[in-house]
């Protein structure tokens, strides 16, 4: 016992000295020697940001959106703002009162949306020529030119104002007007942009269109790769690669050349962006062959500002400073991929903070970089896209050197993403994603989990025009219980982030059933129908229901809204306009084809 009593002393001693050295190799691990690159933001984001916790502080979580704050502009110089605010009065906890703070935004900030201006787009005519030729339903050509008439809604241009005083505004002065996302996404987006093309090329837009696939040229030539979004806030990272995709669409409806020569330059900087520095990964396979891929990375580690309170909040029970940094750098990352956020980019799916974007070499990017292996499948796409570009504009040259490299890449997707026992790609998880070296490929780092990026390949030509390969996918596709009555699935975890289960995207449907189409099998074709089908269904149903295209449906059921966000009757949504035109396009609706949920 008095044994026992002298040692406790030695072994509380030997607990206390483990505890700090663990806290200081997680904060060596964590990176404070190399705490990896920074775009550093403006000091209007910053004073933004300090606005929006406050405001938070003042009005409460009530319907309390961060990103309406750092979409304000100042009426007045920086300088004299922060003055004002500073001398807010506080009350006993510190806060500003929500009656002084309101004066003061009053008096000193301009609203959100008063640096764009709504026009009617110039190639916008209510009924255009050529309408959607295999649509027969008198319902469906209806309410497919309401759709088209929402482009009206959603159409910007930016304001004067910015472009006399762009250090007012964190809206970034673009030159031709765009369709935005709608709803709390008032600028626009880059991903988003390509379904939002495919519509307007459904609806005969074309000058829209080029005049969007400009302006992510501008942004190209102005910080080396397409922005997330146009906002001075989102200038550390991009989102999925898909500028080459756009260029190609307008281009095989429009033969524009000017179009493909503007194009080019840009697109091989944006090429460049996504094969080196962070965003490019080196791994041998197991027959000893060296591949590169390629990987999201912010170059952020802050909460994003037009989230900050709420990342703040989901770090704040990390243990160290530099945790933390980690952290918000993969939920940056997150948002870089477009899916913030998914399971698909965390360790423990019941828990955010173990968010690892940068660890994963995923199939659609890699796709897209192909068109480019599938988070890798995404990186492929674009390479192809390049090579056609460069053919057509006579530089034989790069297109050969982008025929190489889109070989290299499907290799790559074959050896290190593709799952022969699942007939699926799989994200691919580094063990060491912060090693220089050369990884090497261990089979069980593949994601066995089920997502709809799994079959992200099949959009990308070398891959849905293998007829053997396509058969397995797609059984492995109808086998996996992702189509469901809705559309497809982002994927069967129902873990409460936005990119899983229930809710059923744009992007995906579109992506799916097009790659299936594309590949030309009888069965394939039949599911790609059932798809657009479905989710054209739903998106009818709820509008009917609710007089609004919404960002996102619950699959679960036709006609099911996904919540989240307000959709107010008389607004479209972006992208499931652009979808559901582009599906219209493509497969039509016979007449006797029904539109309820029967
Ligand atoms: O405000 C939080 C996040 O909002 C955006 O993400 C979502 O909307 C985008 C626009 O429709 C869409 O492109 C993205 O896929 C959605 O997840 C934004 O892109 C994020 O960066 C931002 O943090």
């Amino acid at each position: 016992m008095d044994k026992h009593k002298s040692l406790s002393p030695i072994i509380f001693f030997f607990f206390f000295i483990l505890s700090i050295m663990t806290i200081t190799v997680t904060s060596d691990a964590c990176g404070p020697k190399n705490p990896g690159p920074i775009v550093p933001t403006t000091p209007l984001v910053k004073f933004l940001v300090t606005l929006q916790e406050t405001a938070f502080r003042a009005f409460g979580p009530k319907d309390f959106d961060p990103k309406l704050y750092v979409d304000l502009s100042l009426k007045r110089n920086l300088s004299i703002t922060v003055e004002a605010f500073e001398k807010l009065p506080k009350n006993e906890s510190g806060s500003v009162p929500a009656k002084e703070l309101n004066r003061f935004m009053e008096e000193y900030l301009a609203a959100a949306e008063e640096d764009l201006v709504v026009v009617s787009p110039v190639d916008y005519v209510a009924e255009p020529e050529v309408f959607l030729p295999k649509v027969e339903s008198p319902e469906v050509r209806a309410w497919a030119l309401e759709v088209h008439s929402l482009w009206k809604n959603l159409c910007r241009k930016v304001s004067g104002r910015v472009l006399e005083k762009p250090e007012f505004h964190t809206l970034l002065p673009l030159e031709n007007p765009v369709i935005i996302p709608g709803s709390r996404f008032r600028e626009v987006y880059y991903w988003d942009s390509y379904w939002i093309i495919r519509g307007l090329l459904a609806s005969k837009m074309y000058e829209t269109a080029k005049g969007m696939v400009y302006n992510l040229i501008s942004l190209v030539h102005e910080f080396g790769y397409p922005l997330n979004g146009a906002r001075a806030y989102y200038t550390n990272r991009s989102q999925p690669p898909l500028l080459s995709s756009m260029v190609v669409q307008i281009y095989n409806t429009t033969n524009d050349e000017t179009l493909l020569t503007k194009s080019l330059p840009a697109l091989l900087k944006e090429h460049h962006f996504w094969n080196s520095g962070v965003h490019k990964v080196s791994i041998q396979d197991s027959q000893g062959l060296n591949h590169s891929l390629s990987r999201y990375y912010a170059r952020w580690n802050q909460p994003r500002p037009e989230s900050f309170i709420i990342d703040t909040e989901t770090a704040s029970k990390l243990p160290s400073k530099c945790a933390k940094e980690k952290l918000y750098r993969e939920m940056a990352s997150a948002a870089e991929s477009g899916m913030d956020f998914s399971t698909r980019w965390m360790r423990d799916e019941s828990d955010l903070t173990t968010l690892a974007t940068t660890s994963i070499l995923p199939v659609d990017l890699n796709a897209f970089i192909l068109k480019a292996r599938i988070g890798f499948m995404l990186i492929f796409l674009m390479e192809i896209d390049i090579s056609i570009l460069a053919n057509a504009i006579g530089d034989s040259v790069t297109a050969e050197r982008f025929k190489d490299a889109s070989h290299a890449r499907k290799k790559a997707i074959d050896s290190i993403l593709w799952n022969a026992e699942k007939h699926q790609w799989l994200d691919y998880w580094l063990t060491d994603p912060d090693s220089s070296e050369i990884h090497k490929w261990n089979a069980s780092n593949q994601n066995k989990k089920l997502y709809a990026s799994n079959f992200a390949p099949l959009w990308i030509e070398p891959f849905s025009s293998d007829v053997k390969l396509v058969d397995e996918v797609v059984s492995s596709l109808e086998n996996s219980g992702l189509i469901c009555a809705a559309g497809i699935a982002t994927s069967l975890i129902e873990s409460g982030q936005q990119w899983d289960f229930p809710n059923g995207w744009a992007p995906t449907q579109h992506m799916i059933a097009e790659g299936l189409l594309n590949s030309g099998t009888e069965r394939a074709t039949q599911i790609a129908r059932d798809i657009a089908i479905k989710w054209t269904k739903t998106n009818y149903v709820a509008f009917k229901e609710t007089g609004a295209m919404h960002e996102k449906y619950d699959v679960r059921e036709c006609g099911s809204t996904g919540g989240g966000g307000e959709y107010k009757p008389q607004t479209g949504f972006g992208w499931s306009n652009g979808v559901v035109l582009a599906f219209l396009e493509t497969f039509g609706w016979p007449q006797d084809l029904k539109l309820d949920c029967t």
